[in-house]
């Protein structure tokens, strides 16, 4: 785990999802329940996607959405309630009709990092909920932002469990 990529190293990716750990998502220790790290990480996954052209209204624009098929967690750090949080994603590659990224939860008042999820998401159709393949333009995006993150110069650690076949 100590492997991972750094806070100061994260911190210069663009921060997606800022917001602080809300007292609604509190367990009873006061850290931020483990029900909502994903749901945090994938909010800003979705919202690291809208300028590669898939914006939340992607399904109701074009009929297409972009569904998870496979998460892995590794929890670093706890949060609590009141803690500032941001995600920053690094895109790892793409095939035909799927992506893998990473997804950095950090906790940015105690600049550390918090969680780390691997995920591979898929171009779905809606209409008849079978994979597509990436339109053009969300392709060349993609393939654009995995050569940007590729040249980082730091290696992401995956979990083994997930790629793109
Ligand atoms: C807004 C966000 C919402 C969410 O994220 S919802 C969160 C939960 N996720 C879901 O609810 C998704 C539930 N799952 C499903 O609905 C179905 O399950 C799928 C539509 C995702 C898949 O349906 P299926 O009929 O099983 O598969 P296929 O349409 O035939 O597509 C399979 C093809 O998808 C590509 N693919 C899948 N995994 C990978 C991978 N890891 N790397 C590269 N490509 C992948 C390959 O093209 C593969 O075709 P090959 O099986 O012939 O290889």
């Amino acid at each position: 785990m100590s492997t991972q990529p750094t806070y100061d190293q994260l911190a210069s990716l663009p921060a997606f999802a800022v917001q602080p750990v809300p007292s609604a998502f509190e367990d009873s220790n006061g850290f931020l329940n483990v029900r909502h790290y994903l749901g945090i990480g994938s909010e800003g996954l979705d919202e690291s996607l809208y300028d590669l052209g898939i914006p939340f209204n992607w399904p109701v624009l074009t009929g297409f959405a972009c569904l998870s098929a496979e998460h892995h967690l590794t929890y670093l750090h706890e949060l609590r309630t009141g803690d500032q949080m941001s995600v920053r994603v690094r895109l790892l590659g793409r095939a035909e009709r799927a992506a893998h990224a990473q997804v950095y939860v950090l906790d940015d008042t105690n600049q550390r990092v918090a969680c780390v999820f691997e995920e591979i998401f898929l171009c779905v159709r809606l209409d008849d909920r079978k994979t597509a393949p990436w339109p053009d333009d969300i392709a060349k995006g993609l393939d654009q932002r995995v050569a940007d993150h590729a040249a980082l110069p730091w290696e992401p650690v995956t979990s083994g469990s997930l790629a793109l076949r």
